[in-house]
């Protein structure tokens, strides 16, 4: 596969054209009355027409046929694809999933659109507020297919196998430790190298911005330049079989057939594009004397509210780094939230879980659930030697945290069937430490 260029920059105004059609941008214009190359022109609109600047995102694409070219769609099966928060009864209980199954090839052939499978979730697609949890397993490519969601935005935390990903924009080449946010409303197909599994992120209503630095000042945590877009690729050819566009919309699977390939956009400009961004680029700030700093110095992206500071969701990761805090017990405190928290691990092991919460698995930790450290990570980091020591080395964890209040799925409690039913017992050998004879000068 020839190296894929990129473009670079979080949410700017770029432009691109495949290099086989030079000048099939227009100039000065977004509209001709003819396009440069007989191509039509086509807005995809990502925010309301009259957003302010600074969240009015929209591109202009130049194609061979314009999208509205298909046949009417139809109702397809969804397998375990849902926005249905209510399939289960509530369960405020800690949860852990063990790593999802993959189905191999001679099982069942499973593309990205078939592995979808919805974990948890909160919100509505109508009014467009609200997020939701997938997983994907899958073992084969999407073939003369492709997927929109009219729904929402995409993030995707590939776990295991790499995802070579052709959008209306180019080509994305996302690897394990790198995500990719495919934004609303824009085609895509994927393929795949072998068994694959990963962890999506759905948010409706609002796309993911970089959180403000405040007083860490102008650089740090993800910075902007990091972030890649793909550029214009195009193929012009004929699908006499029928080429198949699936649509979510409203929560369910829809497919329509069109003769042609839909990534016949030669030229592109504008400030709404998928992007790819490499975890390892993360400039990492911590606690450099004492104590506990909240997860939130790890946010790589965030999807405001409407409320200041709360966010509909934040994408956090849990990168390698060092732990220097003196007399702190170091790893994530016991904790109670007004967030829903779903973690997930791409690789290695969590500090406050060595056992137990393993790659490709999962942890969804609900609203004001209690959670902490398990009990050995708790023995042996109150009687660790406090030197500057690696942390997460080799590793990468992440998390989902919503403001919304995720209910699990019928899939994601039964018929996945990797709900680890013991783990409440990491914490049951806990014992008190309390001595009430303790004084001050004891210390
Ligand atoms: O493991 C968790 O629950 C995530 C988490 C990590 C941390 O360092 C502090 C708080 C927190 O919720
Ligand atoms: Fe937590």
């Amino acid at each position: 596969m020839a190296e894929l260029k990129y473009l670079s920059g979080f949410g700017n105004e770029l432009t691109s054209e495949d290099p086989r059609c030079p000048g099939a941008l227009p100039q000065g214009q977004n509209n001709p009355q003819v396009c440069p190359y007989g191509l039509y022109a086509e807005q995809l609109s990502g925010s309301a027409f009259t957003c302010p600047r600074a969240t009015n995102k929209r591109s202009w694409l130049y194609r061979i046929l314009p999208s509205v070219c298909h046949k009417p769609f139809e109702p397809i099966d969804q397998g375990y694809l849902t926005h249905n928060w209510d399939e289960v009864e509530p369960n405020p209980n800690q949860m852990r999933w063990k790593p999802f199954n993959i189905p191999t090839a001679s099982q069942k052939k499973t593309d990205f659109v078939m592995g979808l499978q919805t974990l948890c979730g909160a919100g509505d697609v109508k009014s467009h507020n609200g997020v939701a949890v997938h997983v994907y397993t899958c073992n084969t490519s999407m073939l003369d297919k492709c997927l929109y969601n009219s729904d929402g935005d995409f993030l995707i935390v590939p776990q295991q196998g790499k995802l070579l990903i052709t959008t209306e924009f180019g080509k994305l080449l996302v690897k394990p430790n790198e995500i990719c946010v495919i934004q609303q409303g824009m085609r895509f197909s994927v393929e795949v190298f072998g068994e694959t599994r990963g962890y999506i992120l759905e948010l409706f209503g609002v796309h993911f911005e970089l959180p403000d630095l405040g007083p860490i000042g102008a650089n740090g945590l993800a910075n902007p330049r990091d972030f890649l877009v793909p550029t214009a690729w195009y193929e012009d050819c004929q699908v006499p079989s029928g080429y198949t566009i699936i649509s979510k919309f409203q929560g369910k699977l829809f497919a329509a057939q069109q003769h042609f390939s839909p990534f016949n956009v030669v030229a592109w400009h504008g400030n709404y594009t998928p992007y790819k961004y490499n975890l390892e680029n993360f400039m990492v700030i911590n606690c450099v004397a004492f104590d506990h700093a909240d997860p939130s110095i790890f946010t790589v992206l965030t999807a405001k509210s409407t409320r200041p500071g709360v966010a509909i969701a934040d994408f956090v990761i849990f990168p390698p780094r060092w732990g220097v805090a003196d007399h702190t017990f170091r790893p994530p405190y016991y904790h109670r939230n007004c967030m829903s928290e779903f973690m997930g691990l791409i690789k290695g092991h969590y500090e406050a879980k060595e056992e137990g919460f393993q790659s490709g698995g999962a942890s969804l930790h609900s609203i004001m659930t209690p959670h902490g450290p398990d009990a050995s990570c708790f023995e042996k980091s109150i009687k660790a030697r406090l030197e500057p020591q690696r942390v997460a080395d080799g590793t990468m964890a992440f998390m989902f945290e919503s403001s919304l209040s995720m209910a699990a799925t019928s899939w994601g409690l039964e018929i996945c069937n990797r709900l680890d039913k013991t783990y409440h017992e990491c914490w049951e050998p806990l014992k008190s430490h309390f001595n009430p004879n303790w004084r001050p000068s004891s210390k």
